[in-house]
C-alpha cells in the first residue's frame, strides 16, 4: 500500500497518465507520463520528479513524494523506470565558452549538469576553443555511442554542429554533397540546444522560451521535431546548410557589418542594422524558382507526352511555367522528377530564404518546422521609409508583413540566383565586388556570380522538444484531465492547476515568439 500525505492511494500508469487516486476514487494527482522526469527510491520513500509548464512557457521541476509499503514502492519505481528507459542517457555536450555574454560554462555547470545527474545522464563534455571546431569534432566522433548532441551556445554554434553532423552523415553514406541537385541523407541523431548565445532564435522557435533550464528539461524529456534544412552551392561546391534563415543582399551585408563589431556583444544587433539599412544597395539579379507542385505538373506532363527525356537543366520554352527534369532518366516521366520553374529578373535589395517557415497563427507569424517547401522573399526597389515600415512589421511578426508590392513571395523546392552585372576578376578568379550571404548568422562571401539553394525536407536531425502540438490537443480529451478540473477534493492543487493550463498555454504561446528581425540579422 502507498500513501500520499496521509491518504492511502492507488497509483495507475495507464493511458499515458500517472494517476494517484484515493481509496474513494478521488483523483489526487495526474501527471502525463511523457512529463515524468525521474523516480528516486529511498527506502520506502518514492520521489517522482516531473515537469510542469508555466504560463510563460518555462518548464519547472516538481516532485510528488509517495511512501509506504516497501514492495509496492519498489514495484512502482521499477515500472516508472521501465517507462523512462528510452529517454536520452548518453549525450555529447559541446560548449562555446565565448557565446553571448560568455556564460556557457556557468550555465552548463549550474543548470544542466545537476539535472543531467538527477536523470542519470552521462555527458561527454567538450569545450570549444575556436570556430569550426564542432565540425572537426563531429568528423570522427563515435556517434553510435550517444543518444544526442547538446550545444551550449548560440544559433551559430548550433548551426555549426548541424552542418558538421549532416556532413558526417553524408560522408558515412558516400553522398556527393557538392552537387547542388543531390538529395542528402537525413541525420537522425537529435541536437538539443541550451541557449547561451546572443540571439538564441532557434531555441525560442523550438520551446517558446529562451530559458536555459527549460531547454535542459526539454532535452531530458526527449521529445523531438523534424526540421528542414536548405543547402547553398556555388560553382559546383557546397557552401553550407542553413536551418533557419539564409539572407542575400541586405541581410548578408548587415551580418557582415555586425561581425565587424562582434566586440560589442549582443548590442551590435541593435546598432549596426540601422547603419546597414541606410546604405542598402540594389543588386541586379535573375532568379529561377523551382517548385515541385506535383498535381499541377502531372497534368502538364500528360499534355506533353509520356516519353520526354530532358537533360538536366533543360527548359521547355513553350510552357508559361517552364518545366524541367532534374534527372534525365529515360522513360515515363514521374511527377517527382519534374519541377515548375518561374523566372524573375530585376534589381533587388534582398533575397531571403526561410528553412523554418513562418505561418500565420492567431494573428501572428509563428514558426513551422518540416514544411513541404522553402519560403523565399525577394525585396525589390522601394523607398527607404516603405522598406523600414515593412521590416518593422516583420519584426513585430505581423501576418501582413510580406504583403507589399515590392516584396515577392515564392514557395519553392529550390532556386538559383544569378548576379547579372557581377564580374569575375581575371587575376584572383573571384568577384570584383563583395556579395555576402547570411547563413544562420554566419557570413559567407560569394566567389562566383551565381548560387543555388535547395530544400532538404526533414533532413535535419530531430531536435528536442517535448510537446508536439497535435498530441497535446488530443490529450485534452483524457478522462483524468477533465476529472481534474471538477474535483474539489484534490489535495495536490499544484498538479491539478498546472496540468489544466499546460496544453492551453502551449497554444497561447504566440506572445513568446521570437523577434524575426533578430533572426534575419
Ligand atoms: N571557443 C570559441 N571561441 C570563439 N568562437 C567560437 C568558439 N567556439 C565556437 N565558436 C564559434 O563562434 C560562433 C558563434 O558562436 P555562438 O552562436 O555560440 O555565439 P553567439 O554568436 O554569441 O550567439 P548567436 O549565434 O545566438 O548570436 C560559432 O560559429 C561557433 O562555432
Amino acid at each position: 500500500m502507498l500513501y500520499l500525505n496521509d491518504n492511502r492511494v492507488n497509483v495507475s500508469l495507464e493511458g499515458g497518465v500517472m494517476t494517484v487516486a484515493s481509496e474513494e476514487n478521488n483523483l489526487l494527482a495526474s501527471i502525463e507520463i511523457r512529463y515524468l522526469l525521474k523516480s528516486v527510491l529511498e527506502r520506502t520513500n518514492l520521489t517522482v520528479h516531473y515537469v510542469i509548464q508555466k504560463k510563460n512557457m518555462n518548464l519547472k521541476v516538481k516532485t510528488l513524494v509517495l511512501h509506504g509499503d516497501d514492495e509496492d514502492a519498489q514495484m512502482l519505481h521499477s515500472d516508472i523506470e521501465h517507462i523512462l528507459k528510452d529517454r536520452p542517457r548518453r549525450l555529447l555536450v559541446i560548449i562555446n565558452p565565448n557565446s553571448g555574454k560568455r556564460k556557457g560554462m556557468k550555465i552548463y555547470q549550474k543548470i544542466a549538469a545537476p539535472l543531467f545527474q538527477l536523470c542519470g545522464v552521462k555527458a561527454d563534455v567538450i569545450v570549444t576553443r575556436k570556430q569550426k571546431e564542432p565540425t572537426d569534432i563531429l568528423k570522427n566522433y563515435n556517434l553510435s555511442n550517444i543518444d544526442g548532441i547538446v550545444t551550449v551556445g548560440g544559433d551559430g554554434l548550433y548551426c555549426e554542429c548541424m552542418n558538421g553532423l549532416i556532413a558526417r552523415v553524408q560522408k558515412d553514406n558516400n553522398v556527393n554533397v557538392n552537387c547542388h541537385n543531390t538529395d542528402i541523407v537525413s541525420a537522425s541523431l537529435p541536437i538539443g540546444i541550451i541557449p547561451a548565445g546572443s540571439g538564441n532564435v532557434i531555441v525560442q522557435y523550438l520551446h517558446g522560451t529562451k530559458c536555459a533550464s527549460s531547454a535542459v528539461l526539454h532535452i531530458l524529456l526527449g521529445g523531438n521535431v523534424e526540421s528542414n534544412v536548405c543547402s547553398v552551392h556555388e560553382g559546383g561546391k557546397l557552401l553550407s546548410y542553413s536551418a533557419l534563415v539564409l539572407g542575400f543582399g541586405l541581410f548578408g551585408d548587415m551580418m557582415h557589418d555586425c561581425e565587424k563589431f562582434r566586440w560589442m556583444g549582443p548590442l551590435r544587433y541593435n546598432v549596426v542594422p540601422v547603419a546597414s539599412m541606410l546604405k542598402r544597395r540594389e543588386i541586379d539579379v535573375e532568379i529561377e524558382y523551382y517548385s515541385a507542385n506535383k498535381d499541377k505538373v502531372t497534368k502538364k506532363i500528360r499534355g506533353l507526352g509520356k516519353q520526354i527525356s530532358l537533360p538536366n537543366g533543360f527548359m521547355i520554352p513553350s510552357c508559361k511555367s517552364k518545366i524541367q527534369r532534374t534527372k534525365s532518366t529515360p522513360g515515363v516521366l514521374d511527377s517527382s522528377d519534374v519541377q515548375e520553374c518561374e523566372k524573375e529578373e530585376g534589381r533587388v535589395y534582398a533575397v531571403d530564404t526561410h528553412a523554418v517557415m513562418m505561418k500565420e497563427k492567431s494573428g501572428k507569424m509563428t514558426p513551422s518546422f518540416g514544411q513541404d517547401s522553402l519560403m523565399v522573399y525577394t525585396t525589390h526597389k522601394c523607398t527607404l521609409s516603405d522598406h523600414v515600415s515593412q521590416l518593422t512589421k516583420v519584426k513585430n511578426e505581423q501576418p501582413d508583413c510580406y504583403d507589399y508590392k515590392f516584396v515577392s513571395k515564392h514557395e519553392v523546392s529550390s532556386y538559383k540566383v544569378r548576379l547579372l552585372n557581377a564580374t569575375v576578376s581575371e587575376n584572383t578568379k573571384t568577384l570584383q565586388k563583395d556579395f555576402y550571404l547570411n547563413c544562420d548568422g554566419e557570413v559567407i562571401r560569394l566567389t562566383e556570380p551565381e548560387f543555388d539553394v535547395k530544400l532538404h525536407k526533414k533532413a535535419q536531425m530531430l531536435k528536442f522538444r517535448c510537446v508536439p502540438q497535435e498530441e497535446t490537443k488530443s490529450l485534452k480529451r483524457n478522462v483524468y484531465v477533465n476529472k481534474a478540473y471538477s474535483l474539489e477534493t484534490i489535495q495536490n492543487r499544484d498538479v491539478a492547476e498546472e496540468r489544466s493550463t499546460w496544453s492551453r498555454d502551449y497554444f497561447e504561446s504566440v506572445n513568446e515568439l521570437p523577434k524575426l528581425f533578430t533572426t534575419i540579422c
